[in-house]
C-alpha cells in the first residue's frame, strides 16, 4: 500500500525521442542571472522542414539557436535533438550532425586560415587546421561543398582577406561539409549589401528546394531575407513565441505588428516577403494638403 504522505514519484520512463524530429523541445527555457532569456517554448522541427525564426533585437533568437545547436543546455523543459535527449547524450557526438553558422563562430576564425582547411576542419569538429595533411577525399568534398555555395574560387584564399559576403558563403559551406541532418543559420545575411543579400537568399532558396538538404532553421530580423521554399516560421518577442507554424499562417501583418511593437504592413511579391511600417490612416492625404 503506497504511503499517501510520500512525495509523488513518476516512475514512468520518459518517451523515447522520435528520430524524425530533429528538434523536439517541450516547455524549454533558458535562464541566466535570474532572467528568462527565452521560453517556455514547445517546438518541433521535422526532417523536410525549412524554418525561419524572426524577431526584434533581444527577442531570444540566438538563445534558442544555441540550445538547438546543443551549445547550451536548457534551464528547464525537455529537449531532444536528432533523436537524442539532451542531458543523456554526449553533446560532442551531435556536433558533426548539426551544421551551424553564426557571427560568434566567424569571430573565432584566425585571419590566416585557408578556406579549404577551414571547410574541411568541420568534419573533425575543430575550428582551424588540425592535421598536417588532410585526405584527398576531404579536399574534394570541401571543393564540392564550396561549389554548392558558389565559393569554389575562394578555396585557396585566407579567411581574413574575404569580403563579408564571401565569408558568409564559406561559412555555410563549412556548415554543410559534414552533410548534417540539421542546419542552423544565425543571421547569415547580416552585414551584406543588397547584391550580396540577394545572392545569398537565392542560394539558400536553391538549398531549400533540394530534397536532400538538411532541415534548416534560419534566424533573421528581416522578412526580405526569407528565401523561397521556406515552409515554417516562428515569431519571437521578449523571449516568448508570438506565433509559430506554417509560414503563410504565421507571416501576417498582424503577427509582425505584435512581434515588432509597431504597425507593420506586409507584401508578398514573386514568392518573397517585404515589410515596412504602415502609414497612419490619412497620413498620405495630409502630406499633400
Ligand atoms: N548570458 C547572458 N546573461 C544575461 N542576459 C543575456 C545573456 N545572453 C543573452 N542575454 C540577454 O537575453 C536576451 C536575448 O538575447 P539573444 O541574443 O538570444 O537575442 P536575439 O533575439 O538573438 O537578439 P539580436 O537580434 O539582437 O541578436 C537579450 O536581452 C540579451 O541581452
Amino acid at each position: 500500500m503506497p504511503d499517501p504522505a510520500a512525495p509523488h514519484t513518476d516512475l514512468t520512463p520518459p518517451p523515447t525521442p522520435d528520430p524524425d524530429l530533429l528538434v523536439d523541445f517541450t516547455d524549454v527555457t533558458l535562464v541566466r542571472g535570474g532572467t528568462t532569456l527565452v521560453g517556455p517554448i514547445t517546438w518541433q522541427v521535422e526532417l523536410d522542414e525549412r524554418w525561419v525564426v524572426l524577431g526584434p533585437n533581444g527577442a531570444g533568437k540566438t538563445s534558442l539557436m544555441r540550445m538547438a545547436a546543443a551549445e547550451t543546455h536548457p534551464t528547464s523543459g525537455t529537449a531532444n535533438l536528432l533523436g537524442e535527449r539532451l542531458g543523456h547524450t554526449d553533446i560532442r557526438d551531435l556536433s558533426t550532425r548539426i551544421g551551424v553558422t553564426s557571427s560568434m563562430l566567424a569571430e573565432r576564425i584566425p585571419d590566416d586560415e585557408v578556406v579549404t582547411d577551414l571547410v574541411i576542419s568541420a568534419g573533425y569538429s575543430v575550428l582551424g587546421r588540425w592535421r598536417e595533411q588532410y585526405e584527398d577525399v576531404d579536399r574534394s568534398q570541401a571543393v564540392e561543398t564550396l561549389e554548392s555555395m558558389g565559393a569554389e574560387h575562394l578555396a585557396d584564399r585566407r579567411f581574413g582577406t574575404l569580403s563579408e559576403g564571401e565569408r558568409k558563403r564559406v561559412l555555410i559551406a563549412r556548415a554543410l561539409m559534414t552533410d548534417p541532418e540539421l542546419l542552423l543559420l544565425d543571421e547569415p545575411a547580416a552585414g551584406l549589401d543588397l547584391g550580396g543579400r540577394e545572392e545569398l537568399v537565392a542560394r539558400l532558396g536553391v538549398l531549400a528546394a533540394d530534397p536532400d538538404a538538411p532541415a534548416t532553421v534560419l534566424i533573421t530580423h528581416h522578412v526580405e531575407e526569407i528565401p523561397e521554399g521556406f515552409t515554417h516560421a516562428m515569431l519571437l518577442s521578449q523571449g516568448a513565441v508570438v506565433a509559430q507554424g506554417l509560414l503563410d499562417d504565421v507571416l501576417t501583418a498582424e503577427n509582425l505588428t505584435a512581434a515588432f511593437s509597431q504597425t507593420i504592413a506586409l507584401d508578398r511579391i514573386d514568392g518573397r516577403w517585404f515589410a515596412r511600417r504602415a502609414r497612419r490612416a490619412g497620413g498620405h492625404r495630409r502630406a499633400r494638403e
